[in-house]
């Protein structure tokens, strides 16, 4: 085997990245490989478009079938993004025996197994390390590090743009809408922000996650996801008071054995590892009955970090050429899929909300709160100017999440409570 050629679907901020990797370090490449690694052809949607890579000897085409129908080519990079007819090129790649790269999570998230099974089937290869959290092989490290054990937390800030976010809001007191255009302009947020800000992103990057981690076959709709979109300087302020830093946390615990999936801001003490998880950033933390903590950090997302999990995973395929084999054996879930109930859900909450300002108020707030079986850590009462109403904050302890529910919709009725401003869960205490 002299040289392995590639086809590339997409040449955007990834695919521009897997371009540069492979013509910069093609020393390193060959090196390792025993063979050379050379780009074939590359799909895009405008080859008019200016390019901020050398192409070498690549070829811009608008036509799919120009590469997956190419017998000279032996792998295919998806990094276009999208998802249905993406993941129609892709069915048809491995049918044509391409071994497949991707780094694809809204294709993985919905249809990663059907793909597995079908690189499977046509015995070629299927990676998709840079689905997650960007440049951490974290992937690779549940497959393969971590596979003798049994995971029973795996707490994650799986999204660049959105912590970019948090954190020049609350370190430098910036305007949600401006920060999230910058992290636009540095090519860490998709196409269209909204699966980044609403959680949709971390969501079915945490569904890949927590069902190689558990072993068990969990969908997407089964993670329960709130974005970042209404969070306000007060609350970000409040929270650092009380001694926390807010990151939006995608969450998968396991209690005999049923598991939990959540995305959604989450309150987590300036002291918590993952509280020094800044910018774009991602880190994931992982408990483990035998290995016990573990923390993965490193750039989630941009151009080069995700590129280097791309090509890793196509020196992965390469050696599996050379030895004649495919290393994505796809291994069945060992358990059946078992969600908590919210009674089973159990977590520490901060609540902000306008009371009015009349005496027995604060009473009639905590009463409701005891009412519901829920202790109160701390509660902070603060006058609010010009109005006739006071801003209470409290941070309770742990409590089921079936009782929290219940006290939002006693504080709702209240005629004491003029609104709920905000509500988060803490973890890592
Ligand atoms: N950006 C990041 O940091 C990360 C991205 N990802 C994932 O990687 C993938 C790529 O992301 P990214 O590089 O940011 O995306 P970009 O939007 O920067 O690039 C997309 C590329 O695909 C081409 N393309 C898109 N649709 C079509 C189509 N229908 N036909 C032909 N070409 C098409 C575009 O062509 P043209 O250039 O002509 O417009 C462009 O070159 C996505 O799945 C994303 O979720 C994963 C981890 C991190
Ligand atoms: N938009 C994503 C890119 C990587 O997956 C992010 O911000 O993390």
């Amino acid at each position: 085997m002299e040289n392995v050629s590639i086809g590339l679907l997409g040449f955007g901020t990834v695919g521009s990245g897997v371009v540069h990797i492979i013509n910069a370090h093609q020393d390193r490449l060959e090196h390792q490989l025993g063979c050379q690694v050379s780009i074939r052809k590359i799909l895009v949607q405008d080859p008019t478009k200016p390019r901020k890579v050398d192409l070498k000897d690549a070829v811009l085409t608008q036509d799919v079938n120009d590469i997956i129908d190419d017998p000279t080519i032996d792998v295919v990079i998806e990094v276009m993004g999208s998802v249905e007819d993406t993941k129609d090129y892709v069915s048809r790649a491995l049918r044509n025996k391409k071994h497949i790269l991707t780094a694809n999570k809204d294709m993985m998230a919905l249809y990663g197994n059907e793909l597995l099974q079908l690189a499977q089937e046509n015995e070629v290869d299927f990676y998709y390390e840079a689905s997650v959290a960007g440049g951490i092989p974290i992937i690779r490290s549940l497959v393969e590090g971590l596979a003798p054990d049994r995971l029973t937390n795996l707490m994650g800030i799986l999204n660049g743009t959105t912590n970019y976010i948090l954190t020049k809001m609350s370190q430098e007191g910036r305007d949600y809408a401006d920060v999230l255009k910058e992290a636009q302009s540095l090519g860490f947020a998709e196409a269209d922000p909204t699966s980044d800000v609403e959680g949709l992103d971390a969501a079915r990057k945490l569904k890949i996650l927590a069902s190689l981690g558990f072993s068990m076959d969990i969908d997407l709709a089964d993670v329960s996801v709130t974005g970042i979109s209404n969070v306000t300087q007060n609350d970000l302020e409040f929270c650092h008071q009380l001694g926390y830093s807010m990151k939006l946390i995608a969450l998968a615990n396991r209690d005999n054995g049923k598991v939990e999936v959540s995305v959604e801001p989450t309150l987590i003490p300036h002291e918590h590892p993952l509280a020094a998880v800044n910018n774009e950033f991602n880190a994931v933390y992982v408990n483990g009955e035998a290995i016990g903590e573990l923390m993965f950090y490193g750039p989630g997302a941009g151009m080069l970090p995700t590129a280097t999990a791309v090509v890793s995973d196509l020196m992965t395929v390469i050696k599996n050429m050379r030895l004649n084999v495919t290393g994505n054996s796809m291994t069945p879930p060992q358990y059946e899929k078992n969600l908590k109930t919210d009674d089973e859900v159990a977590a520490k909450y901060f609540v902000r909300l306008l009371a009015v300002d009349i005496p027995g108020t604060f009473a009639e707030v905590t009463t409701l709160f005891g009412q519901n079986d829920i202790s109160l850590e701390k509660v902070l009462q603060l006058p609010v100017a010009n109005e006739a109403h006071a801003e209470i904050v409290v941070t309770t302890y742990k409590t089921r999440k079936s009782n929290f529910n219940k006290v939002l919709q006693a504080l709702e009725n209240s005629i004491a409570v003029k609104n709920i401003k905000s509500y988060y869960r803490i973890e890592g205490e």
